[in-house]
Parts: structure tokens; sequence; C-alpha cells
């Protein structure tokens, strides 16, 4: 079998695989066309953050069995394309996170004492002592965006500098903060008017992106520093440019640009702005380990051994009566989640029928759909336990001898919220058949709005009048009634994104009780 690796990986990664009689091409720095050309005779891809794995590539990635990302973030591949062409992605999600943390200390230091300017005047033969007037970390307060892996070991290091640590991570339990030392604050608002420090660990999702542009600036301290090692994107660059051009930011370090791998950026110039060209994982260590483990993975993959950092969850010895329910406790999770309006505290997960044959693999997926408003979660069935205690999660799974007269069905509850789907036929289209016990029958699509209101005649066409007058078409519609409740909710599948005031303006029509906008 062959294995292409585009992005450069240890030599004893290469290894680990020729040793296993694979035939190994590395081909650096390969133009879209060129990859397009060369993937399908591969039968599996090593990947580090420069190659885009579109969903063209994947397509064209015929004989492709696996795919391995040697880093953390696999945010430069289709996974959902992968997902759907059968293709397992994997990466080492632990690889680079200690050299994340120590490049993002080292920038922190970098700026707050201003070294490389102070070098550069050096090797231009310039002795200036006055020019360079630093600030200490010392008694200072650092704000961490982003409390998982790297923010956490960035807490760690931070206290060990004196610093104060607080953090905003509205997915993050305050258990977890408080083992990390870190006070866990609610909204942005309340923090950035506070740091001294801020340092950047989030994924880069819709939610994330311009995270940071000029409003959050001008909340800010005069004379913060900032840092960013999580991607570019997240922090509007023009607008921090604005904002050191003013005086109110005294310095930045910053690892990854927007235009990566384009240096072009509005902070080049100025001096105190340290900029490194995405270096957080460019370490011999950081590199051995994600080189190393991800010829492993691949090579298990291939192998048809158990590949354990598999983030789609895509596993071909999983019966079909188990897998179909994969997407389907994925949506389970994440309509609950939204429901609930962030990650519940309790998640009990009960399956009955074949689907149960797997319950570590259901909650998995269940969970993964809870963390997925938060980017890529990487659950998979061997860090499920390990990921629901990182997030606060109790979880608990049964199986149970009544499917409701379905082949099979899942039902979660979460802090008092339910929600059951099954899977039946063989279009794998997942069907909601009940919303906090309301019973209904709908095929959920991107969009959709959820009301919970009084009973009474109108009411829909009120609905209908309002969302048609705000240009929202509405696809499908299911109405669930209970007997013990003079409520009902309706469930309507919309084609595009409800706004909060058009939302708010139906249930203020309809007297609706709960309201909620679900993206799928
Ligand atoms: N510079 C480099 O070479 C490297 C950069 N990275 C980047 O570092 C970042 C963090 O990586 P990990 O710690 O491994 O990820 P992680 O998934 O362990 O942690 C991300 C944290 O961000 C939180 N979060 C998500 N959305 C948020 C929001 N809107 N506001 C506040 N918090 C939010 C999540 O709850 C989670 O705790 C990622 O962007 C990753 O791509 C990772 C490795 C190397
Ligand atoms: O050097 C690399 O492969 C990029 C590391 C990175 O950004 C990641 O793992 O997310």
């Amino acid at each position: 079998m062959k294995i292409l690796v585009t992005d450069k990986i240890v030599d004893e990664g290469i290894a680990i695989l020729r040793g296993k009689g694979y035939e190994v091409d590395t081909r650096y720095g390969m133009t879209p066309d060129e990859l397009l050309a060369a993937v399908p005779a591969y039968d599996a891809l090593i990947v580090r953050s420069a190659t885009c794995v579109t969903a063209e590539v994947i397509e064209a990635a015929k004989n492709c069995k696996i795919i391995g990302r040697a880093g953390v973030t696999c945010d430069n591949i289709d996974v959902d394309a992968a997902t759907a062409a059968g293709i397992p992605v994997c990466n080492v999600p632990t690889s680079n996170i200690v050299s994340a943390a120590e490049h993002t200390m080292a920038l922190m230091l970098a700026a707050a004492r201003e070294i490389p300017a102070a070098s550069n005047s050096l090797h231009e033969g310039r002795w200036s002592r006055d020019e360079f007037m630093g600030h200490e970390l010392f008694e200072k307060t650092l704000a961490i965006f982003g409390l998982g892996r790297i923010g956490g070991l960035v807490a760690e290091r931070a206290r060990a500098f004196g610093m104060r640590v607080i953090g905003y991570d509205p997915y993050c339990s305050v258990s977890r903060a408080s083992q990390l030392g870190v006070a866990l604050y609610d909204s942005m608002d309340e923090v950035l008017p506070v740091a001294d420090f801020i340092t950047v660990h989030v994924p880069r999702t819709e939610e994330t992106h311009h995270m940071f542009s000029a409003e959050e600036f001008s909340k800010m301290k005069d004379g913060v520093v900032l840092v960013n090692t999580a991607r570019g994107g997240i922090i509007d660059e023009a607008a921090m440019a604005d904002f050191m051009a003013a005086g109110r930011v005294f310095a930045c370090g910053v690892d990854m640009l927007e235009a990566e791998p384009a240096p072009e950026t509005p902070l080049s110039e100025f001096d105190r702005a340290v900029l490194t060209p995405h270096l957080g994982a460019n370490t011999e260590e950081a590199q051995a380990r994600a080189g190393v483990n991800i010829a492993r993975y691949v090579a298990n993959g291939l192998e048809g051994l158990v590949v354990p950092t598999v983030i789609n969850m895509v596993s071909s010895d999983l019966a079909d009566a188990v897998a179909n329910y994969i997407p389907a406790c994925q949506m389970c999770g994440s309509v609950l989640a939204q429901l609930s309006g962030g990650i519940p505290k309790n998640l009990s997960i009960m399956a009955a029928g074949p689907c149960a044959n797997d319950l570590q693999v259901l909650s998995a997926s269940a969970l993964g759909g809870v963390l997925s408003r938060q980017g890529q979660a990487s659950v998979s069935s061997e860090n499920v336990d390990a990921s629901a205690r990182r997030h606060g999660v109790k979880m608990d799974v049964s199986v149970s001898a009544d499917s409701r007269g379905y082949d099979s069905i899942v039902s979660m509850e979460a802090d008092g919220l339910e929600i059951s789907a099954t899977v039946p036929g063989s279009l794998h289209e997942t069907h909601i058949v009940s919303i906090l016990r309301y019973r209904l029958d709908v095929v959920p699509a991107d969009y959709a709005l959820v009301f919970l209101y009084p009973d009474e005649p109108g009411q829909i066409g009120r609905i209908g009048t309002i969302l048609g007058e705000e240009g929202i078409n509405i696809s499908t519609m299911a109405i669930g009634k209970r007997t013990d409740c003079k409520e009902v909710l309706v469930f309507l599948n919309v084609e595009s994104e409800a706004s909060k005031d058009v939302v708010d303006r139906v249930a203020a029509a309809i007297d609706a009780n709960r309201a909620w906008s679900i993206r799928l």
C-alpha cells in the first residue's frame, strides 16, 4: 500500500511506515492541483497544517483508507467530507500542546520585555538601554481565553510566574478552572477591562472569528499585552494595529496570521509586535511525538486495528446497526446543548434495540454532539470518559428493553430536557421522535425553530405570517402534543437562519413559553 506525506514529519515516522512495508512518498509543498492529481494513487494521506484537504481532494482520494494529521487541529481537513466518504481522520491531540504553551510564554515575555527589538538594536550596532523599558509578569492579571489543553498548560506556567490568572471559556467547568487556579468569568466584557495580559487558546470557528475586534480592544486596559498562538482570524489584526498605533496596546506576540502562509499583516510595522510564522509546534520534541504517533495510527488504520484518536469515528467493523446511530447521537447531543444553552452537567443516554450493541460509541457520539458548538470536539470511544470529566459532564449510559415500537431508538436527557431519535429504513435519515417528551416525527434540517406555546387556534398562522414577512421559508413543520399539558411544541425546519429579533417577535405573537433557534 502507498502512503502520501505532504507536509514534513520526522524521519523516524517515515521509517516506521517503510519498516512495515508501505511505500511512502514525501512530496512537500505541492500545489492544490498537484495534490488532486497525485492523491488517487494513495491508500493513506499524512498532513500537518499546510496542506488543505478539501472536499475536492477527498473526492479524488478514491483509494484513501485513512487521513492522519500530525498535530492537534484538523481545521485544514474537510472532516465532514471525509466522514461522508467513509474515511477516518485521526490526529495526535497532545503531541504539541506543551510546545504551544511554552511558545505562548516565550511570546508573552518577549513582547513584555521588547526582546526582538532590543536584540535588533544590538545587531544594528546600537547600545540603547533607555529605549526598552518593559513590564514584569509578576502580580499582573493574565486573562486566558479558552481553557482547554493548551490554555490549561499556560495557566500552570503563568501561575509559576506569580501572575493572577483569570479566564473566559463558556464550555469550561468551574471545577476544572479551580483545579487550574483560574478565576472563571461568565462574559468577555467582565474580563477585558481588568487584564494586563491576554492570551488566546480557542479553536477557529464561526463564533471565534474576530472575537477580538475594535469593540473588544476599546474595552481593554491601556498598555495591555496580547498573545495569539491559537489561529489567525481570531484577533482582527487591523483593529489591533490601530490600537497599537494609538499606544493603547503596549505589545503583542502573534504566531498565527489570518492570511497564513502569506506574511502580510498590518502588525509588521510595529517593533513591539513579536511575530512568528506558526512555530508553536515547531520543536524537536513535539515533532517527534507527532510524527512517530501519527505513523503508528495510520499504520493501525491500514491494518484494520483500532486507531485511538479517530475524530470522525468511522470504523469499518462497526455494525450498521450502531454506525447509523452515530449521526443520530451527535445530532441529539447538539440539539440538547442548544436547548439547554450550554454544556449540560448531567447527560443520560438510553439506547434500545440493536443500536445498543456499542454504548461506548453512542456515548462518544452524544458527547461529541454536545461539545460540537465549541468547534471540533475530538471525542472518541477511547477518550469519552476523560473528555466528559474535563468538561464537567456526568454521563450515565444504559440499555432499555422498550424501543417504543421502533427497531432501535436513542433517548437523551440533560438537565431536565429530553430528546429521542430513531433511524428507520435504508435512507439512514435521523428522525426526532420526541422533544421535551412531546411526541412528533421530524427529520431536522440545518436550521430549525422550536416554540412551546399555548394550544390555541390561529397560532401556526401567526408564526407563518411573521416568518413570511421576514423572508424565512418554512420547509417542514411538526407539532407535538402531550396529554398532560395545555401547551404544544412546534418544530419548524427553516431554509435560513432566523435572527434573535425574529425569534423574539414570533415568541411574543404566540405568547410562547420557550423559544429556540437550532443550528445543525
Ligand atoms: N501555534 C500552534 O502551532 C498550535 C496552535 N494550536 C491551536 O491552539 C488552540 C487551542 O488548542 P487546544 O488547547 O488543543 O484546544 P482544546 O480544544 O483543548 O481547547 C479549546 C478551548 O477553547 C474553548 N472555547 C471554544 N470556544 C470558545 C469561545 N467562544 N470562547 C472561549 N472559549 C472557547 C473550549 O471550551 C476549549 O476549552 C487551537 O486553536 C489550536 O488550533 C494547537 C496546537 C499548536
Ligand atoms: O506544525 C504543525 O503541524 C501545526 C501545529 C498546529 O497548529 C496544530 O497542531 O494545531
